[in-house]
């Protein structure tokens, strides 16, 4: 069974296409991170599968049922928006007391408020107003207000932007060990699923069990986080996700050979990894991560830069990528 399914998801602002035949798989119990740049699609693909906007072609599926044309109130999902999306003029308190009216019954309605103020570390804080509490306090409360509906999807709009890096890496913490308390005697089948989008590499690569990188609206990479790193589709993702620095070298076509921007040939022993280009590319990048760059002769301590380093091949050309037009080869 799959917890979430979009199958070729299309969405248009006007004419212009904010996703495009969009396809992908949540499975129970995961935490799922949707990195892509800015305008990739992001927070439209949360809007989609909370039901805030209806896509113009293609379905969407909760644990197998379509769910395509349901309403936010029909479907179990909550959804926390990128900045606050707290009542202004409510407590804390108040503003999870109603998101909880007509989703969770009555009785249990004082147990799940002390459950969520409890998991967020807020429940000294519970009668100020939203702004009575800092910046990560307020992303805290607002999460709050989502998992007391103890929802089976809970959706995050880059829930960690736009904090000092103090409170960032506290708060990525506990998102992930919120997500661990929300399988809590739950069958496997049908844990409880996290989808957090960032533009943010390095946070989905701490967090994600699963990585989707969006591109214009289309999927173009998915799978686990070591798997998108060894092999990144695109060569800006390569930067975003690397434990190392990615150094690139742009390459362009000249009669017949190719050449660094200085006009410098490429030297013969990376004429196999060259071969296998597009016959017809003009511009193409090769990049290796930092740390899988060893020297291969003993008097090379160091390469310079790029040119230094595959002059003596202090890069294998198996540790190499290779992109045309950004995309790998
Ligand atoms: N309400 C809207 N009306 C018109 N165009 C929109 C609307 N919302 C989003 N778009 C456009 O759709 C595309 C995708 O936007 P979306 O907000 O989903 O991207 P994103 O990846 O979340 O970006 P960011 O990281 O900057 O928030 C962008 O080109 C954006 O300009």
């Amino acid at each position: 069974m799959v917890a979430v399914k979009l199958e070729e998801v299309s969405l248009f602002y006007g004419n212009q296409a904010a996703l495009r035949e969009l396809s992908c798989t949540v499975g129970p119990g995961q935490y799922v991170v949707v990195l892509g740049a800015s305008a990739s699609g992001k927070s439209t693909l949360l809007r989609v599968i909370a039901g805030l906007v209806f896509p113009h072609a293609g379905r969407v599926y909760f644990s197998d049922v379509d769910a395509t044309g349901l309403p936010p109130r029909k479907r179990d999902v909550a959804w926390v928006p990128q900045a606050g999306g707290l009542y202004p003029h409510l407590t804390i308190e108040k503003n999870i007391q109603v998101a909880m009216r007509g989703r969770v019954a009555k009785s249990k309605r004082a147990q799940q408020l002390s459950m969520a103020l409890d998991r967020v570390g807020l429940v000294e804080q519970r009668d100020r107003l939203p702004q009575q509490l800092s910046g990560g306090q307020q992303r805290r409360a607002s999460l709050a207000r989502a998992i007391a509906t103890e929802p089976a999807v809970l959706l995050l709009d880059e829930p960690l932007s736009a904090l000092d890096a103090g409170l960032r890496l506290p708060l990525e913490r506990d998102l992930a060990e919120l997500h661990r308390s929300r399988q809590e005697g739950v069958a496997v089948s049908s844990g409880s699923v996290t989808i957090h989008v960032t533009h943010d590499g390095q946070e989905a690569m701490r967090l994600a069990d699963q990585i989707v990188v969006l591109d214009k609206g289309q999927v173009v990479q998915s799978g686990e986080p070591e798997q998108v790193a060894s092999r990144p589709a695109t060569a800006s993702l390569a930067a975003a996700l690397g434990k190392s620095l990615f150094i690139s070298l742009p390459l362009q076509s000249v009669a017949g050979g190719w050449q660094d921007e200085r006009g410098n040939a490429m030297p013969e022993v990376w004429s196999q990894t060259l071969s296998k280009l597009p016959p017809d590319a003009q511009r193409v990048s090769l990049g290796y991560y930092q740390h899988q760059a060893r020297p291969a002769a003993a008097d090379v301590k160091q390469a310079d830069d790029w040119y230094d380093a595959i002059n003596h091949n202090v890069v294998r050309v198996q540790d190499t990528h290779v992109f045309a037009d950004g995309r790998r080869q």
